[in-house]
């Protein structure tokens, strides 16, 4: 049986799917009590449970993601004549761009996934990589892939909560976050920790995942496209683009870009998502069977469902212009950090 090549780049095999740091029989109940969280908004209220239940997302899907999009968890603007793998590294290397990253650096990845921006930041800047992710599924994943890549010395994995991170005060020459800062409760709590531990004058560089000015919240087709993104993407509640922009101001950021890399002249980045569609359903057989002959633990047809159903509302998102994975923001915390840094303490102690 031919199960073992991925949807779109070589890597994870279908016979490995599990979940993650889960035991096989696990795997199902996880789900149902992922899901069940989405069911009853008080919970998504209950903002301490987040980084729990983003775990638990984590350990549902990163093997999926790993088999049928690559190790890179994040979209990028299609480039006509460039491959997946190619247009994933641009996007990432305009983040060590804009960060003006050379060797020596010493730069945080704030929510890595298993490593693939900070594989290709390092290797483009030779500057020293620290990741940190709420899951340690990922961390044993990054460090492997980074092992393997040669790049172990530049790349540093830890697990743990980008709310509380286990780093000095100052201790950064620049940060950045792909796709990442959507998960946290409070985005002021991540936006005032990335302060805190960044240098004075340095900068953080994020991809945002937002709603943009199209978004109408009376209109109930976007407010289900954006309901069922925040369900299959583990979201406790996505902000408009005017709102990241504001609470990086309120922790003290001077604000020195803000701009959705979506926008024309850019091309669709729900292209690949789109393009993919019979892949995923052929994937979706391959899991049904793996699952039949007791290969795929039980519950991992379900979160494969979920996610297809995820990958259709994206694509909404993108299409109707309501919603962006990639709203850039430049920030830099002012070298006089004395001031700033009372307005993040501030800003933390009324969220
Ligand atoms: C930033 C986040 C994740 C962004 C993307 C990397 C993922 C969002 C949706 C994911 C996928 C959807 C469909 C899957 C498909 C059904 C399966 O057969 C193969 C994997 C998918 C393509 C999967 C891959 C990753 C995504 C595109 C969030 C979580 C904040
Ligand atoms: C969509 S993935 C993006 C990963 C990576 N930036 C990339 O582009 O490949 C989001 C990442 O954020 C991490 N994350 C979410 N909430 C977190 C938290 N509270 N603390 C640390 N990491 C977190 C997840 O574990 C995951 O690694």
């Amino acid at each position: 049986m031919c199960v073992a090549g991925s949807a779109e780049q070589k890597g994870k095999r279908a016979v490995d799917l599990g979940g993650g740091s889960l035991s096989r029989g696990e795997v199902a109940g996880n789900y149902r009590e992922y899901a069940a969280f989405f069911d009853k908004p008080q919970q998504i209220a209950a903002k301490d449970k987040v980084p729990k239940l983003v775990d638990t997302f984590y350990n549902l899907v990163t093997d999926i993601y790993e088999w049928g999009w690559g190790q890179s968890f994040h979209f990028s603007p299609a480039v006509p004549g460039v491959g997946h793998r190619e247009e994933t590294q641009l996007h990432e290397k305009y983040v060590a761009d804009l960060l003006e990253l050379g060797p020596g650096q010493r730069v945080l990845d704030a929510g890595c996934g298993v490593g693939g921006p900070m594989r290709t930041i390092a290797a483009h800047s030779g500057s020293n990589v620290v990741g940190i992710t709420i899951n340690d599924y990922q961390v044993a994943r990054a460090r492997s892939h980074n092992s393997k890549a040669g790049l172990s010395k530049l790349c540093e994995v830890i697990c743990g909560d980008f709310l509380h991170m286990p780093f000095g005060d100052d201790s950064f020459d620049a940060a950045y976050s792909i796709e990442a800062t959507c998960h946290a409760p409070q985005l002021r709590d991540v936006y005032a920790e990335i302060y805190r531990v960044l240098k004075p004058g340095k900068l953080y560089v994020s991809y945002e995942w937002v709603t943009t000015c199209k978004y109408q919240a009376q209109d109930p087709e976007h407010v289900k496209i954006i309901h069922e993104i925040e369900h299959g993407n583990a979201l406790p509640g996505l902000r408009s683009y005017k709102q990241v922009v504001e609470i990086a101001k309120e922790v003290g950021f001077e604000v020195l870009e803000d701009r959705d890399l979506a926008l024309p002249p850019a091309h669709p980045w729900w292209t690949r998502l789109k393009m993919g569609r019979l892949a995923y359903y052929r994937n979706h057989v391959v899991i049904a069977l793996l699952s039949f002959l007791g290969i795929a633990p039980q519950g991992v047809f379900e979160v494969h469902e979920m996610l297809f159903k995820t990958a259709m509302y994206l694509t909404r998102g993108g299409e109707t212009g309501i919603f962006s994975p990639m709203h850039l923001l430049v920030c830099r915390k002012p070298l006089d950090g004395g001031d700033a840094a009372t307005a993040a303490t501030a800003a933390v102690a009324s969220s």
